[in-house]
């Protein structure tokens, strides 16, 4: 058996950074199939950190559930290369090859396996690309979705390996940590691409018009319909993808509906008895913990099961800081493109953005680092500005005294301050409330509502 220091010292560091810098899984094992050198796609792929599985055996591995099948101790065995399909915990079939490296007396020393996904591979032949891009660039380099981080990489990775098989996904994260955007890069990576992708954020529509916009309404259905009817977001979505945001909103006799639209592929607009057959696929996302729901009663089980089929969880960009950097970087970049400004962090600013909490994760960074241009630091010396960053309470710099003496009311003062702080975001942005409902993080419906209460005020 070679100890894994031993093995160590056969490669130079050059050969060693090569290794861990193949996209694709490789580790190599002794006679025994323990793992004496892997890189970390590896370690990645089998939801492992690079530590615990240089510790482990293959045999361990495939008791323990990590993947169904290990083709390494066989080549050691049969002393020939062996190739076979292993799938693993999450359902991602691997075509894996082991190859045995024999000594100079002919017994076999080690075992070198690597394994690429077997949809990726078959896609690739399928549609016959000649440019075949290598996976790391398809999936980790990938220009729409920034993933620095380790964690990051895997629900990418995991995103990018169900993105074809047409399955229902659900993405659970925080709010603002990219369920959205992940939805869509899943969308672009299905065969449905070319079709529409539909996002519904089903916490933005009054409970009783959630309904009439999923599932349309034939003319003079209901008090303040469109006359001419509707067609629903189930139809619009035909062919194409269906994102459900915030579905733990849907109130639970719209989940009895849904659950049935799921399982019979057919919808039936209000108001009309016809129903339609639909051909769409669903990815749902919540910030809300769903299975919990279910135990309070508050989520239907048995929709919550036909939804579980394939779960992505995304982890607050608090718990991945090589991602802030980046990110920060990216939307910089955008920024400073936007508003034609040049503007640079330094790197007290760059460790206050890492130890900062960012409880609205992706968007909050994003505002923030939008703000950081648009304010251009006139009257800031970049150390003031990283002491702000840092310190998670709100510099609002009101004449306390002045506004004592006007002796408003706390309901009267709150809805002053934010009309004037909606006016002027807006503002800022030239009048876009899209754009300033971002910035501001909440719903363009919410935002329109408060301008209509405050035009009231
Ligand atoms: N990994 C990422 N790379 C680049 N941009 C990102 C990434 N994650 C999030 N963003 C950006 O952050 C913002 C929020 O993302 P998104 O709307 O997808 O979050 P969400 O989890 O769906 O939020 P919510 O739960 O509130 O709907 C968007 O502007 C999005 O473009």
């Amino acid at each position: 058996m070679v100890s894994k220091m031993k093995f160590d010292k056969f490669l130079s560091e050059e050969y060693l950074k090569v290794f861990n810098n193949l996209p694709d899984p490789i580790f190599v094992t002794d006679t025994k199939g323990n793992i004496l050198l892997s890189n970390s796609t590896t370690a990645m792929v089998l939801d492992l950190t690079l530590d615990q599985l240089l510790n482990q055996n293959v045999i361990e591995l495939v008791k323990k559930g990590h993947y169904n099948i290990s083709y390494a101790i066989k080549a050691v065995e049969e002393k020939k290369t062996v190739t076979g399909l292993v799938e693993l915990k999450n359902g991602i079939v691997y075509i894996s090859t082991s190859t045995p490296v024999f000594d100079d007396s002919g017994a076999v020393q080690l075992v070198i396996t690597s394994a690429r996904p077997k949809d990726l591979i078959e896609g690739f032949i399928n549609t016959n690309k000649r440019e075949v891009e290598y996976l790391r660039n398809r999936v980790f380099g990938s220009t729409e979705i920034i993933a620095e981080s380790k964690q990051m990489k895997l629900v990418l990775f995991n995103a990018h390996n169900v993105a074809p098989t047409d399955s229902t996904v659900i993405l659970q994260g925080e709010s603002g940590t990219g369920k959205e955007v992940l939805a869509n890069y899943i969308h672009l990576k299905s065969k449905r691409a070319k079709e529409a992708f539909i996002a519904v954020n089903c916490a933005a529509f009054p409970e009783n018009l959630v309904e009439a916009e999923l599932f349309g309404y034939e003319k003079g259905s209901f008090t303040g319909a469109v006359t001419s009817g509707k067609m629903g977001l189930f139809e619009a979505a035909e062919n194409g993808t269906l994102f459900l945001d915030e579905i733990a909103e849907l109130p639970l006799t719209l989940q009895a509906k849904l659950l049935r639209v799921l399982e019979t592929n057919e919808v039936r607009r209000i108001g009309s008895n016809i129903s339609k057959k639909i051909n769409f696929r669903l990815i749902a996302a919540s910030h809300k913990n769903l299975e919990h729901l279910v135990d309070l009663g508050e989520f239907r089980e048995d929709l919550f099961y036909r939804l579980n089929v394939y779960p992505l969880v995304i982890p607050p960009l608090r718990e991945r800081p090589e991602d802030i950097l980046a990110l920060a970087s990216k939307f910089l970049e955008i920024f400073n493109n936007k508003y034609e400004k040049e503007i640079q962090l330094a790197d007290d600013e760059l460790e206050a953005l890492k130890k900062r909490r960012w409880s609205g994760n992706v968007r909050e960074l994003r505002n923030f680092i939008e703000r950081r241009v648009i304010s251009s630091l006139n009257d800031f010396t970049s150390n003031t500005y990283a002491s702000i960053i840092s310190s998670e309470k709100v510099n609002c710099d009101i004449k306390l005294d002045k506004l004592f003496e006007q002796g408003l009311s706390l309901k009267d003062l709150v809805k002053k301050v934010e009309k004037d702080y909606i006016e002027y975001t807006i503002k800022k942005f030239n009048g876009s409330v899209r754009e300033a409902a971002e910035s501001l993080g909440v719903y363009r419906s919410v935002l329109y509502r408060k301008i209509n209460e405050h035009n009231e005020m």
